[in-house]
């Protein structure tokens, strides 16, 4: 897809804000990030966020280490809740208006989530933050994402890591391994090309979103991705 889009779901990955250090929100990183989701806001796209939690709580490493993981996974949820209110007040600080709609009620943090509402949010140009997941165990923030931009009407789901792209093995392992430019779902899904987890792929497929994979720390990269530049990998049916 080469044309602007017009409302894409952002998905940042917890990880990736804690920059270097060992856990939690490299303030730098964060008011970066945010600067330039303004920018795609000033051009007139419409952003829903969703924002992992793995730089706080991961309920599968909780789970290893002992706990129910019912309870590791809501531990999990509610650290995507603390960076989403990181996330809002940077961007408020900014002077950009957002709002933290969670799966999980937690009412006075914010208003519970609904599609409907959402829409209406980013309609009036607000940035909008779905938090807490997907409110359910078992599932993570990239399936939450791909959740969300089906049900928000995004034209584009962005998937921000720490990487610059899906490649033919992961390139953390695998030095010779060769970026793609764009693959279809099925051919990712096929040669288990673990950028993305299973469940988010086919929920993009089965709905036609696009995905676009790209690097996190690249300056630049959101506001040239609007402007219909390839940047990283296109995933599309
Ligand atoms: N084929 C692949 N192409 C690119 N990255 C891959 C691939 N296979 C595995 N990875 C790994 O996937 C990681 C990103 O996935 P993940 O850690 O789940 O992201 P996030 O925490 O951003 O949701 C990258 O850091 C990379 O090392
Ligand atoms: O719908 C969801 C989304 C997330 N989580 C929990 O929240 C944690 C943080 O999310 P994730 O690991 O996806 O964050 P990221 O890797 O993107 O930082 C997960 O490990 C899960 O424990 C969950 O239970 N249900």
């Amino acid at each position: 897809m080469n044309t602007a889009p017009r409302r894409i779901l952002l998905k940042l990955s917890g990880e990736a804000l804690m920059g270097d250090l060992d856990s939690g929100i490299d303030p730098t990183i964060l008011k970066r990030v945010a600067t330039e989701i303004l920018e795609v806001r000033a051009l007139g796209v419409q952003v829903a966020l969703v924002i992992g939690g793995g730089n706080l709580f991961r309920g599968a490493t909780l789970a290893a280490a002992g706990m129910d993981r019912v309870r590791g996974d809501q531990m999990g949820m509610l650290a995507t809740v603390m960076n989403a209110l990181a996330m809002q007040d940077q961007l408020e600080q900014l002077g950009g208006s957002c709002r933290v709609l969670p799966a999980l009620a937690i009412a006075q943090v914010g208003e519970a989530y609904s599609a409907h509402q959402a829409r209406r949010y980013l309609e009036q140009g607000e940035v909008v933050i779905c938090a807490a997941g997907t409110g359910n165990p078992f599932f993570t923030t990239d399936t939450a994402a791909s959740l969300r931009a089906v049900e928000l009407q995004a034209d584009l789901l962005l998937k921000a890591t720490k990487v610059d792209g899906i490649y033919t093995a992961d390139p953390k392992k695998h030095p010779t391994a060769v970026r793609y430019e764009q693959l279809s779902f099925d051919e990712a899904i096929a040669k288990q090309l673990g950028v993305m987890d299973l469940t988010a792929m086919v929920m993009c497929r089965d709905n036609q979103l696009p995905l676009r994979v790209f690097d996190m720390f690249a300056a630049g990269a959101l506001h040239a991705i609007v402007r219909g530049e390839p940047v990283g990998t296109l995933v599309e049916v």
